[in-house]
């Protein structure tokens, strides 16, 4: 290798050595670290075994020996200090015939750096007399023109080849031959997806960035501004910052990197961010942004890499403080906790505080006020409201009141009786005259008193207790950058409480939700809490859990308006199978049929936030609904579908199954059942429980618990009891009331339904079958 100039030496990885690594025994890990750390300090490899094959396809490259029974292939770009290790290998002649086979490129258009795997002519004519066998065929990819194949990442003399597929089995074996992300787009292609929904993602890809995939956040700037006055160097930096390159290579920036990155499990998303993920990730943003995406489009991995990316910014200018990651339940942050530590390193870990915002609030708000935080006052509002001399007010139930009092009074920060007079009631079904609505404020007047007396806040409340007192003599307790994931729950409350957390500067809050997934919170417009995301507002599209066929039918029963009985919500199961994707086509058509009205935290932006607009990566089976006369012949089919399962699917465990139900009544049912059969074991996950991989047995858990988990395998049984009749009942008269517990309900639906990567099983009991 010649001998290293100015430049400091910058190390790359391509990605799949790191599993390599991970494969090998432990003392050739070592020797591959030692021998990273002696190729940072001396280049020149002086005292290594290094050879210069012949028959290269690229001649930067060169074999080196890490141990007797280990090679790795580097390769160094001509006139920079820049060394990837491409591959490594059992040996010399292995290490050989890998490198007559690979070559590195770079696509100026899209800015990228590619280890292209060149397909042997013998792969070739194999592939092709395997298809010729198939019989006559046409071009799989005709709506497609060549330009069109090239933009996606084909390499223009692959494209002929491509065409020439004889069948679809055999292009989709071809396409493991492309570049990754030439690969995803030409599986799209294949798998029928039109050329304009292609090209809109393409064009999401590509949107934040002057060129493709390009990202110019400081640190990367900082990147390529190290190389100084060398041009070559320079564009060589300039190209592995790209969005593309990423998707491949990794920069490490120091050796703890590849400790780190060998030391945890090597979960995909660690590393393979999609470009427009990783362009959200990147964002430098004149204010609070937000990402939205369906289920399992990776909107928790982003808040993930997003607070990671301000931790290091602010180890970066040797700041103290803190990123504050949040969430709505203590179990979510709990799992984005282990995820961190697998993602961060300890000192980036040192600066970010993974909690949920109740467990934040409670110490905060007591240390401060020696009042303790209540979550229910039920009867402290029955007390309020007895004292009213207005009978039609005091007769209202105490959920009116505890509504009024967070939709309307303190989500507007309503502080007197004239403003209360003044303020819209949107959204609240109830019409009140004025002498009710005076009515109501003394109500409210008497039970903040009684709070008082009681020296207890209730949630929301608290809330705004504690907001105040960091705008004012809590100022110091103030985060640097508040990240929120699930945002979708938090209600107007919590956004003035975390919009008071953070100072408004650049990048202060970044929140990713989805609001489909809405299970707790109301109506609420970020701007009026302080938030104003407008043209900071992006959407993942990009679905990597479920397979297209479940997110369809997930999608049609979320959206659909008739499916709150029984029997509309098996119907849409069935009707989303029958119209296949064209239900996405439906529901742009007809959107009359189609219910977007829970709004939730994302109305104030100009983009409607929509299903049909994503794709997924995976094909599967279609969801079965099945309708059975009674319980046990419900646990039948179910313990059927089991077993089919776990028989047939080589990789399937009891721990990739999760049996999803309404609420914790129907999970001790479940449990129970379940464990009766002596085949396989059952586990509750409730609040309590953290979902342990290694505890073996099939997951039984509410739909509530659910959220933000996955299973290879899902039933969604008792969907009869999808609303509890109990709540149905509640709400008889009030329409409002039941469309809202409808529209809850299908969201609660479309969480069950969208936790399975495999398949899903739905099923009813409904007694005349
Ligand atoms: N770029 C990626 N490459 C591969 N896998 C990814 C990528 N991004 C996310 N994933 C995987 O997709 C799955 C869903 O990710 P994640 O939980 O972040 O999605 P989400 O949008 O938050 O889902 P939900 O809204 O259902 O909670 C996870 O298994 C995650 O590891």
């Amino acid at each position: 290798m010649p001998q290293a100039d100015e430049n400091p030496v910058t190390i790359v990885l391509f990605l799949d050595v790191i599993a390599e690594l991970n494969k090998s025994q432990k003392r050739t890990q070592k020797a591959f670290y030692e021998f990273v750390r002696k190729l940072r300090t001396d280049p020149s490899l002086l005292g290594l075994h290094v050879e210069l094959p012949t028959g290269m396809k690229d001649k930067g490259m060169r074999s080196v020996r890490i141990t007797r029974s280990c090679r790795a292939v580097i390769f160094r770009k001509d006139r920079t200090n820049i060394y990837t290790i491409l591959h490594l290998d059992e040996g010399h002649d292995d290490a050989y015939d890998w490198i007559s086979r690979h070559q590195v490129t770079t696509d100026m258009l899209t800015n990228t750096v590619r280890l292209e795997d060149a397909p042997s002519s013998a792969q070739l004519a194999q592939l092709l007399a395997d298809g010729a066998s198939v019989g006559a065929h046409t071009d799989l990819l005709a709506p497609f023109s060549d330009d069109d194949l090239i933009e996606f990442g084909v390499p223009a003399n692959g494209v002929s080849v491509l065409r020439r597929a004889p069948s679809k089995p055999v292009a989709k074996i071809m396409t493991h031959l492309l570049p990754e992300q030439a690969q995803m787009y030409v599986d799209f292609a294949l798998d029928g997806y039109k050329k304009e929904e292609i090209a809109g993602l393409l064009a999401d890809d590509r949107k934040q960035s002057p060129s493709y995939g390009f990202t110019q956040t400081e640190s990367s700037q900082q990147f390529i501004d190290a190389a100084g006055d060398n041009q070559a160097e320079r564009d060589a930096r300039t190209m592995l910052t790209s969005n593309g390159t990423q998707q491949q290579f990794v920069v490490l920036t120091d050796d703890e990197d590849l400790e780190r990155l060998m030391n945890a499990p090597l979960a995909q998303w660690r590393v393979f961010l999609h470009p427009t993920q990783r362009s959200v990730v990147d964002g430098n943003y004149s204010g609070p942004a937000r990402v939205t995406g369906g289920a399992g489009t990776g909107k928790t991995v982003v808040a993930m890499h997003r607070a990671r990316r301000l931790a290091q910014s602010l180890l970066q200018q040797g700041s103290d403080r803190k990123v504050l990651l949040t969430t709505f339940t203590a179990n979510l942050a709990n799992d984005i906790l282990s995820n961190m530590k697998l993602l961060c390193s300890e000192k980036e870990l040192a600066h970010i505080g993974v909690i949920n915002l109740d467990k934040w609030l409670y110490p905060f708000v007591y240390r401060n006020t020696k009042f303790r935080v209540q979550y229910n006052t039920d009867d402290l509002w029955e007390e309020a409201k007895s004292a009213s001399s207005d009978e039609s007010v005091s007769k209202l139930p105490v959920d009116f009141f505890i509504r009024e009092w967070e939709q309307v009074i303190l989500a507007n920060n309503v502080t007197c009786l004239d403003e209360y007079l003044a303020v819209p009631r949107r959204g609240r079904g109830e019409r009140l005259v004025k002498a009710q609505r005076e009515a109501v404020w003394e109500v409210a007047e008497r039970y903040l008193q009684l709070m008082d007396e009681h020296k207890e806040y209730d949630q929301p409340y608290a809330m705004h207790v504690a907001a105040k007192l960091l705008d004012g003599p809590q100022a110091t307790q103030k985060f640097a950058f508040v990240v929120v994931d699930e945002g979708q729950d938090f209600g107007a409350s919590a956004y003035r409480l975390l919009r008071s957390m953070v100072d408004r500067h650049a990048n202060d809050i970044f929140i990713a939700g989805d609001n489909h997934q809405q299970l707790y919170g109301n109506r609420v417009s970020l701007k009026q809490c302080g938030i104003p995301i407008a043209g900071r507002s992006f959407r993942l599209k990009v679905n990597y859990r479920t397979t297209n066929e479940i997110k369809t039918v997930a999608e049609t029963v979320c959206r659909v308006s008739g499916a709150n009985t029984v029997d509309g919500i098996m119907q849409a199961v069935k009707d989303a199978k029958n119209n296949g994707r064209q239900v996405s086509d439906f529901s742009r058509k007809k959107p009359d049929e189609l219910d977007y009205s829970l709004t939730g935290v994302f109305d104030d932006s100009a983009q409607e936030e929509s299903f049909g607009d994503g794709v997924s990566l995976t094909h599967g089976e279609w969801p079965e609904a099945l309708r059975c006369k009674s319980w046990n012949a419900q646990f039948r089919c179910v313990t059927d579908w089991i077993d089919k399962r776990l028989s047939q699917d080589s990789m399937a465990k009891p721990e990739g199954i999760c049996v999803i139900v309404r609420d914790n009544q129907h999970v001790d049912d479940w449990v129970d059942a379940l464990n009766s059969k002596s085949t396989y074991k059952a586990l509750k996950l409730d609040n309590k429980t953290k979902e342990v991989t290694s505890k073996s047995g099939i997951r039984v858990a509410t739909m509530h618990r659910a959220k933000g988990l996955e299973f290879d395998y899902v039933v969604v049984p008792d969907v009869d009891q999808c609303p509890p009749p109990s709540q149905v009942r509640k709400c008889v008269g009030d329409s409002v009331k039941l469309n809202q517990l409808y529209r809850q309900e299908r969201n609660l639906l479309y969480v069950a339904m969208t936790r399975p990567r495999k398949e899903l099983l739905v099923t009813a009991v409904v007694a005349n079958g």
